[in-house]
């Protein structure tokens, strides 16, 4: 490992503070009363039900996504056995990954006990505490007696990661790997390094795949498994033993066509890998550091297919892209193990889904690069946002199939949605609008067309059913685009390409726009040049014309001049004085909705108003009931500055305008979220419950909140929804991705209805 980064691990393992967990209460304690709900007598309660029906302790306790993470610490990554304590850093990295790939909460247990017998005693009793267990990193042969005994006697799920998570993941890569050279997985011929937990795995889900038993040869520390071997030999490597001359790795891999490292770093000799048959699979996975090195593997072989188990080569094959959603799938169906139709369905998911179209997160998350199925991308990545819905439904299906779901899933297609939401929390906010946008699809244009997220979301859009894009662009690179990112988006057929500088209707879209901005100071001359220079001005002239119902733009360039161009020809919708900007700001804690972030610098009480009315307005398009706070450093009348006067008449301005409005202000910002504070202090106050939607004095300090909130509330950020033209149009942000463009998308789809 380089030395810095040996000491940048060490430092973030260490700062701020140590370790890489912390346990966080999920329910209030912040008075008698919840002290009493939550603790003696309320607790009570639940424990008594929990007596009459063992099965609600997932009701009422975290049980239910709780999976213990245990270790003996007895093969600890390639590590060796360096103890359950020096293991505890793996365990919490692997407790992370489970929460953050897939909302799966865990507690890992380092066991101080090398004896299988007396591991199995200590690992049984946890059962109560845990919906599944997750052993890791257990020696072999141990690690087969301990889960084989432990699968017998609990009814909760165990599954031993480094044999399983890895096999999985192994068979994907090989059935993959192999279409790439297009070779037969019955008649290639494999050898590993390696006969441990992983290896023996992988070799037994290798044979249920297709592969022939009689084509493996296994090495570990002594050579060549043979038959009759006496030296480092159990029962579970015997099953492998081949009656063969061969003794060593070397003269095992002539003519092989895949290498299976499961072993330690650097066993493997380049030159030897040149005895191997041609386009081999060479999956040297042995962590941290792999059986060969991936340069010296390409140089001494070109045309070898090279996988890892490290982050930092392509094809990472690594226990992670199974683990997180093997357990999600099993918890959310109530399976009482994971059985072999589970892990064969996994297998395939995790094929099918490398085939598939990689997503903008996925490619963001790896430096942009270009990821499509072939020599180099055999399997998902780990950040795949996609693989909780390919693999979690699909474990769930076979868990029903084969009979040890508890808690059938009624509709897969729902639960593949709910999960979708886990992953984009914006999904949730979203789902209304874009449920709405498909009922009816309109055509939306996007001004920076040839831009490659663009594409990527006009795809989705497409796909999804929400609208009818129109690209300006250049076509060409939008056709070269298209194919360099895989997509399937068919110019003319499901979306519209307008080339700007041959623009068959270009005479009629100059007059429109000279006719919108020639009181402004344009000459004809300028306004050809606009037409044909500027996207934003043409695509805005096609909204004007009625060519197109809604727009998207901003990817390229400054906020305030797409919107200058927006405001000159599209206008505002009868009624509004001034265009306003709006951000929600999707939080674990529910979503909020902030006003007004880019438009509005200083905006008059008179605006503020108007502000909260559009605001209130577009909020309703998601589904919620606005909750309106005017906040203020003034509470209910404590000061008399200007800005608190502003935000007093603009509450008396906007019970006028809307007089069903839950709305309250002027008020500090922690009033607006605690109902009792704010009866406290205002017993009068008619805002109930929190406030979901936040009016700002001024744009610093939208903008600066919803900012703070994105970064110290985790949050995920929708907008800014541009309020109050004429016509639908979004200026979105440059740096926003393809979900943020989708989202965008749909909501001006949805504004057709009504208006911008
Ligand atoms: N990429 C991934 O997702 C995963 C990678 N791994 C990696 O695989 C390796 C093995 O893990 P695991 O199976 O859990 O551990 P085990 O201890 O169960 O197995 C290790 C195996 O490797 C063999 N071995 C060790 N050193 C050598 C050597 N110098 N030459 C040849 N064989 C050797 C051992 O031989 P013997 O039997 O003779 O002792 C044993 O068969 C580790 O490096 C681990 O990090 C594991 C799980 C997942
Ligand atoms: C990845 C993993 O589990 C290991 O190397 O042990
Ligand atoms: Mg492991």
């Amino acid at each position: 490992m380089p030395d810095d980064l040996y000491q940048c691990s060490l430092d973030y393992h260490r700062l701020p503070k140590p370790g890489k967990l912390e346990i966080r209460a999920t329910k209030p304690l912040a008075n008698q009363r919840d002290l009493a709900l939550a603790y003696s007598p309320g607790v009570a309660a639940a424990c008594r039900e929990i007596v009459k029906d063992p099965g609600t302790a997932r009701d009422y306790t975290l049980r239910g996504n709780l999976v213990a993470v245990i270790t003996n610490g007895t093969a600890v990554l390639g590590l060796g056995p360096i103890g359950a304590l020096a293991a505890k850093p793996v365990m919490e990295g692997k407790a992370v990954l489970f929460k953050q790939f897939a909302d799966i909460d865990v507690f890992d247990i380092e066991i101080d006990e090398r004896d299988p017998e007396r591991f199995v005693e200590t690992v049984a009793r946890l059962e109560p505490s845990f919906g599944a267990i997750n052993l890791e990193d257990i020696k072999a042969p141990d690690c087969f007696i301990i889960e084989q005994a432990l699968k017998e006697r609990l009814g909760i799920p165990v599954l031993h990661d480094d044999q399983h998570g890895t096999a999985i993941v192994v068979g994907a890569a090989v059935l993959n790997g192999l279409r790439v050279v297009g070779k037969d997985i019955a008649k290639v011929r494999l050898v590993t390094a390696g006969a441990g937990a992983a290896a023996l795995a992988c070799l037994n889900l290798l044979v249920e795949l297709g592969m022939a038993r009689d084509q493996i040869t296994v090495t570990d520390i002594a050579g060549v498994v043979y038959e009759g071997r006496s030296e480092e030999m159990d029962g579970y490597k015997a099953r492998f033993a081949r009656a063969t001359d061969q003794r060593t790795l070397a003269e095992a891999l002539d003519g092989a066509d895949i290498f299976l490292g499961l072993s330690a770093g650097g066993v493997l000799a380049p030159e030897w890998l040149e005895r191997m048959a041609p386009r081999p699979l060479v999956l040297a996975l042995a962590n941290p550091v792999p059986e060969i090195m991936p340069d010296l593997a390409k140089a001494a072989r070109p045309d070898a297919i090279i996988a890892t188990g490290r982050t930092d080569f392509p094809n990472q094959v690594n226990n992670v892209l199974c683990f997180p959603f093997i357990f999600r799938g099993a918890l959310d169906c109530g399976a009482t193990e994971i059985n072999g139709a589970m892990k064969i369905a996994c297998v395939r998911a995790i094929a099918e889904l490398a085939q598939a179209e990689t997503s903008d997160i996925v490619r963001s998350a790896y430096g942009g690069q270009n990821l499509r199925f072939g020599p180099d991308y055999l399997i998902p990545k780990p950040f795949d946002p996609r693989l909780m819905e390919y693999l979690a439904p699909a474990v769930a299906r076979a868990a029903m199939e084969s009979g040890v779901a508890t808690r059938p899933i009624p509709d897969l297609s729902a639960y593949r949605q709910s999960l979708q939401n886990r992953i984009f929390r914006t999904g949730l906010t979203m789902k209304p609008v874009f449920d709405l946008a498909r009922e009816r699809v309109r055509r939306v244009v996007f001004a920076e067309g040839d831009k490659h997220r663009v594409l990527e979301a006009a795809q989705q859009a497409v796909m999804q059913g929400i609208a009818r894009p129109i690209l300006i662009g250049r076509p060409r690179v939008i056709d070269e685009r298209i194919s360099e990112l895989g997509l399937k988006l068919r110019p003319g057929i499901d979306v519209d390409v307008l080339d700007p500088s041959d623009n068959p209707r270009f005479d009629e879209h100059c007059a429109t726009f000279f006719g919108s901005v020639k009181r402004r100071g344009y000459t004809p001359a300028e306004a050809r040049q606009m037409v044909r220079g500027e996207a934003t001005v043409l695509a805005a002239t096609l909204l004007r014309t009625g060519e197109a119902d809604a727009m998207i733009c901003g990817i390229v360039g400054r906020y305030l001049r797409h919107l200058r161009h927006v405001e000159e020809i599209i206008g505002k919708a009868p009624g509004v004085k001034r265009l306003t900007s709006m951000n929600a700001v999707v939080m674990h804690t529910g979503t909020l909705f902030i006003a007004d972030t880019y438009v509005q610098e200083d905006p008059s009480a008179e605006d503020l108003a108007e502000i909260a009315r559009l605001c209130a307005q577009q909020v309703r398009r998601f589904g919620i009931e606005p909750k309106v706070a005017l906040l203020s450093h003034s509470n209910f009348g404590s000061h008399d500055t200007p800005s608190a006067a502003k935000m007093r008449e603009a509450l008396y301005l906007l019970r006028g305008l809307e007089p069903e409005l839950e709305v309250e202000g002027e008020m500090h910002a922690n009033l607006a979220f605690e109902e009792a504070l704010r009866l406290a202090r205002f017993p009068d106050s008619r805002l109930t419950g929190r406030a979901n939607l936040l009016i700002m004095p001024n744009q610093d300090a939208a903008n600066i909140a919803f900012n703070l909130l994105q970064v110290l509330g985790e949050g995920t950020v929708i907008g800014p929804i541009l309020l109050g033209p004429a016509k639908p149009v979004h200026i979105v942000t440059p740096s926003a991705g393809v979900r943020a463009l989708l989202n965008m998308t749909a909501l001006a789809a949805v504004q057709v209805r009504d208006g911008g």
